[in-house]
């Protein structure tokens, strides 16, 4: 399921047709007929139609399947990718694609260029990695989408990821600017930092700890909790002081004019303050960042930190500004919050559900062990990071430079 985009630049513009046919014809065939993506293609005459299916399933973006009644074909992950990469490089988002930096249990994180060489994130949602065979298909939101669903509920968590992530940066959040969406896959701005989880040292950790207390309750003031606040969702960007910008600075007096700020990620699980489970949802973001911070940074706090109430009451004095509100008028609908989390639930995504519980159990143990060598601070925490939270580092990114593969599709010009 890993983004191979090398093939893109040898498929025509016949070809993406015929995918977009695969595409079209999946929403309602569990396999779609051969005939059927003829037709939807648009092209005339069987020939173009046949060697299109043929090179695109050579480059496994669609799979033959053989039903009891018909062969067909249906849209594979690689078919998804390809293209939602041809929208964003005919919008001109995206001209090249670099290095995979990331692999979250539900998404792939992706270096991108733009024509200018400018890089950016992409994010590919995976929700369907999770098999849907652990999840029952008499279940209302699949009921009629079952071979399509992981492309739905992958496009769904697209969707909410978007326009959360839009609202917060139109309000101010220290969040990437959000770029564009399309289908699965979102462009964000690259931000150049590292996750909270691997940063070693912090020289202030009252202060940090209490600027990310500051940011669940500022959430909660615009109506909204985070439902995943944790050190691999949270970067830390080095900052020099304004005031410092352009002297001339030793090493030394560069470290103390360093401002740790946090940009936070990964918005698809957002809920509402008016959620029925906000409570939990809250005291777990606020507990999370406890834990992590006694375990990490051996800092514990003297308050007990912010609860549900308090947020609450901070909501009711600056009443009217609600993010929850306006994104679900934005289009993404109570209904496709519903069928997301409804989803999410089942197959443990993210902070609920089963799956999750012990994935937060094997964490602990692995923080645990950590903690034994906490003292002689090893700093490379990036090796100790599970695969399923493999992160950015810098010479990745750099690297990814050197290696962006061009997106020119041979037969682009004419579309
Ligand atoms: N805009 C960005 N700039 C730089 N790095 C990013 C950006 N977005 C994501 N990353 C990197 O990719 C990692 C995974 O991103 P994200 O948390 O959004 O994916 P995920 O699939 O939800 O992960 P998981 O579910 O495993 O937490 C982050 O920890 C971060 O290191």
């Amino acid at each position: 399921m890993k983004l191979d985009a090398k093939a893109i630049r040898y498929l025509t513009s016949e070809d993406f047709r015929v995918l977009a046919a695969c595409e079209a014809g999946s929403r309602n065939h569990e396999v779609v007929p051969t005939p059927l993506i003829a037709q939807l293609s648009g092209l005339r005459g069987g020939s173009g139609v046949n060697r299109a299916i043929s090179n695109l399933a050579k480059i496994n973006l669609i799979a033959k399947v053989k039903n009891a009644k018909y062969d067909g074909y249906r849209l594979a992950y690689g078919g998804l990718d390809y293209l939602a990469l041809h929208a964003h490089q005919k919008s001109k988002v995206i001209y090249s694609v670099g290095n995979q930096i990331g692999v979250g249990k539900e998404s792939d994180i992706i270096v991108v260029a733009e024509s200018t060489g400018a890089q950016r994130i992409m994010k590919i949602h995976r929700l369907g990695r999770i098999s849907f065979r652990t999840v029952k298909t008499n279940r209302d939101y699949l009921r009629h989408r079952s071979s399509a669903s992981w492309m739905y509920m992958s496009r769904l968590a697209a969707m909410k990821e978007f326009a959360f992530m839009k609202a917060l940066h139109e309000n101010g959040f220290s969040v990437p600017d959000p770029i564009a969406q399309n289908r699965h896959t979102i462009v964000m701005s690259l931000i150049d930092a590292f996750p909270l989880r691997q940063i070693s040292k912090v020289a202030d950790p009252a202060g940090l700890y209490s600027e990310l207390m500051n940011i669940i309750l500022d959430l909660a003031r615009y109506g909204l909790i985070h439902g995943d606040f944790n050190e691999f969702n949270i970067l830390i960007k080095e900052e020099l002081d304004p005031e410092m910008k352009g002297k001339e600075l030793t090493e030394e007096e560069e470290d103390e004019h360093i401002r740790l700020v946090p940009v936070l990620i990964d918005f698809p699980q957002m809920l509402s303050v008016d959620h029925v489970n906000a409570e939990m949802y809250f005291d777990r973001d606020v507990e999370c960042i406890k834990r992590y911070f006694k375990r990490k940074f051996h800092f514990v706090s003297d308050s007990k930190g912010p609860t549900f109430a308090e947020a609450r009451k901070k909501l009711l004095k600056n009443p009217g500004k609600r993010l929850d509100v306006e994104v679900e008028a934005s289009g993404f609908s109570r209904k496709m919050a519903r069928e997301l989390e409804a989803y999410m639930v089942e197959v443990g995504v993210k902070g609920d559900g089963e799956a999750n519980g012990s994935d937060d159990d094997d964490d602990e143990d692995e923080d645990e062990d950590e903690d034994e060598d906490d003292e002689e601070e090893s700093g490379s925490e990036a090796e100790e990071a599970s695969d399923a939270h493999e992160t950015k580092n810098s010479e990745d990114i750099d690297d990814s430079t050197k290696r962006l593969e061009e997106l020119r599709v041979s037969g682009s010009a004419e579309q």
